[in-house]
């Protein structure tokens, strides 16, 4: 049975070191998952992936059915899910291309199907998020990144924003106080609704730019391109080790 899965975000649409690729399609109680999942071998191990966005890259952060994609993937057995994740940089460790491997979030999203219990037919159910991130998992990535000799920041708060469109500086400024490291818009409710399925759930976070306010001038989709081709390959280097 397989039980690892990779979700890949904005510039990791697929993974070229799957081989052996199989497809399957689900469907499950909360509608269609973003993509097929390709099953495939990394490595001696299986391994599932899903591209977050779908295939090609049409869904944008609010639409995407992370109920569905969280529900799909434990269908297949998957026990442990390393996230990707595009995100902006905001305090002075995270610049463009570098990695890091949060380990707090903050949930700034409205709107979005965020749970597996709202049944009201059931006791309420509160699940724990003191570690919104898998310790074991997130310390296996560290030492991966480590063994790789990749550079990544090993802890960080991720803000998740509800997009699509990017942040002003004055909400950039807000975030920082609050003390948020990374902005992106796809960790909430995707890490929340895996601890809710018992799920082991980390993200590997690939800067794509500095978040608004902290360079000169707006964010062109040109520098993120660039820099999530950089920061990609050393995402795919650590997460070969990390699954070795
Ligand atoms: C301008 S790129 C913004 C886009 O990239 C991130 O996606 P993902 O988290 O799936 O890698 C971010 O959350 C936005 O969806
Ligand atoms: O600046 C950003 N903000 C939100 N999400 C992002 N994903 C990549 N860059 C960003």
């Amino acid at each position: 049975m397989t039980t690892l899965a990779i979700i890949g975000g904005t510039g990791l649409g697929q993974l070229a070191e799957l081989t052996a690729t199989t497809r399957k399609a689900i469907d499950t109680p909360y509608g269609k998952p973003s993509a097929d999942y390709i099953i495939g071998e990394l490595g001696a191990r299986e391994v599932v992936f899903l591209a977050r966005h779908g295939n090609p890259h049409t869904i944008p952060p609010h639409k995407i059915n992370y109920r569905a994609n969280i529900w799909g993937l434990k269908q297949l057995g998957v026990e442990t899910i390393i996230a990707v994740a595009a995100v902006g940089g905001i305090t002075p460790a995270m610049a463009p291309a570098h990695l890091a491997i949060p380990d707090q979030i903050i949930d700034y999203s409205y709107d979005r199907e965020h749970t597996f219990f709202s049944d009201t037919s059931h006791p309420v159910t509160h699940i724990d998020f003191t570690y919104p991130y898998n310790p074991e998992l997130r310390d296996a990535l560290i030492d991966a990144a480590t063994r790789a000799g990749i550079a990544a920041s090993p802890s960080g708060t991720y803000g998740c924003t509800q997009g699509p469109r990017l942040e002003s500086i004055a909400e950039i400024k807000r975030m920082e106080q609050d003390g948020c490291d990374l902005v992106g818009m796809t960790g909430m409710p995707e890490a929340a609704l895996a601890k809710e399925l018992n799920m082991r759930y980390a993200a590997l976070a690939v800067v794509a730019n500095w978040a608004a306010g902290k360079s000169d001038g707006e964010i062109t989709m040109s520098e993120i391109e660039q820099n999530l081709h950089v920061g990609m390959a050393n995402a795919a280097k650590v997460l070969k080790m990390c699954i070795a």
